[in-house]
């Protein structure tokens, strides 16, 4: 049993491949409480994404991915539940928003047929009517002007930043306890990026949402997180509350990533390899009981 309202243990994945098995997380161990903004920070083919997926148990249906270790979530361990239940879960007690919203909407329907279906999951039964209403109001909500004629379009007569609301509005739909935000508005320009950001923190605030929020961008998660754990090559090498983090970095990793942009090649740091030697052994023991 756990308190925190997420609490992954000890995580592990490897994928199988022609060259045999290539390991992706070393041993992930993270939590968010209730009503908790959580971010996970490193750079591209760090393993932020796959740690996502494993917890919304969509890397378990891959053949070739290999997962071990444990997703408690409120106090049950999901890697012991069967399939169904893990996808009631999705759109209901937890949901995701992605960097590009055009990987989730569907561009072939319009917003309120997609809209009336995550509704749907959420209250089985709810009438056309009534689940119209509330998608008016959910849109409402997320700063939109004119809902009912969002709601007719197709998500490529919208504008990137229209659509990304659309998906922080459906993916609140059903007040999910946990949300995972996959680098929200990325791919939007930073004016309406940084809005986008704004809007969502005061919507997960007043609902009491707990956030894990994924992003290679420490000055973007200074904004938004109470607590940010640090993942580079698969391992978990610095946790902290935001402000501690900001003002006494330890890890030679975090003060890179804060001292410049980082170099977003999924290739690793050399100078930050070469310091890691010796340093990630100390680091582990220095948070032992706490990450581990
Ligand atoms: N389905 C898959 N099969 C094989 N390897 C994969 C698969 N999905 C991810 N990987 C590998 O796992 C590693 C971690 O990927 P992940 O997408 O989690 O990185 P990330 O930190 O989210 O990066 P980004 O910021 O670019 O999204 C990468 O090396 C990636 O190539």
């Amino acid at each position: 049993m756990s308190d925190a309202l997420l609490d992954i243990r000890d995580l592990r994945l490897a994928f199988k491949g022609y060259s045999g098995l290539t390991e992706v997380l070393h041993g992930i161990s993270l939590k968010v409480g209730a009503g908790e903004k959580v971010a996970l920070v490193g750079e591209s083919g760090s393993g932020k994404s796959v740690t996502a997926r494993i917890i919304l148990g969509l890397l378990q249906e891959l053949r070739s991915a290999k997962v071990s270790g444990s997703v408690f979530f409120d106090g049950q361990d999901l890697e012991k539940q069967p399939l169904k239940v893990r996808q009631g879960l999705r759109g209901t007690s937890m949901s995701m928003i992605f960097q590009d919203p055009t990987s989730s909407l569907n561009p072939v329907y319009p917003i309120d047929v997609q809209f009336i279906e995550v509704l749907r999951r959420g209250s089985t039964g709810i009438a056309e009517a009534d689940a119209r209403l509330r998608a008016v109001s959910l849109l409402t909500d997320v700063s939109i002007p004119e809902p009912e004629r969002v709601l007719a379009s197709y998500p490529f007569q919208l504008s990137g930043g229209m659509n990304q609301r659309v998906m922080i509005a459906m993916a609140l739909a059903n007040e999910p306890s946990l949300l995972i935000a996959d680098e929200p508005g990325t791919a939007l320009d930073v004016t309406v990026q940084a809005q986008t950001l704004h809007l969502m923190r005061d919507l997960v605030e007043r609902r009491g949402t707990s956030v894990l929020f994924i992003s290679h961008n420490l000055g973007v998660v200074r904004e938004f997180a109470d607590r940010v754990y640090v993942i580079y090559k698969g391992r978990l090498v610095e946790h902290g509350e935001t402000y501690e983090l900001f003002h006494n970095p330890r890890h030679p990793y975090t003060k890179a990533l804060m001292a410049a942009v980082p170099r977003i090649t999924g290739g690793g740091i050399p100078e930050i390899d070469e310091a890691m030697d010796g340093f990630h052994d100390a680091m582990i023991d220095h948070e032992a009981g706490v990450s581990r």
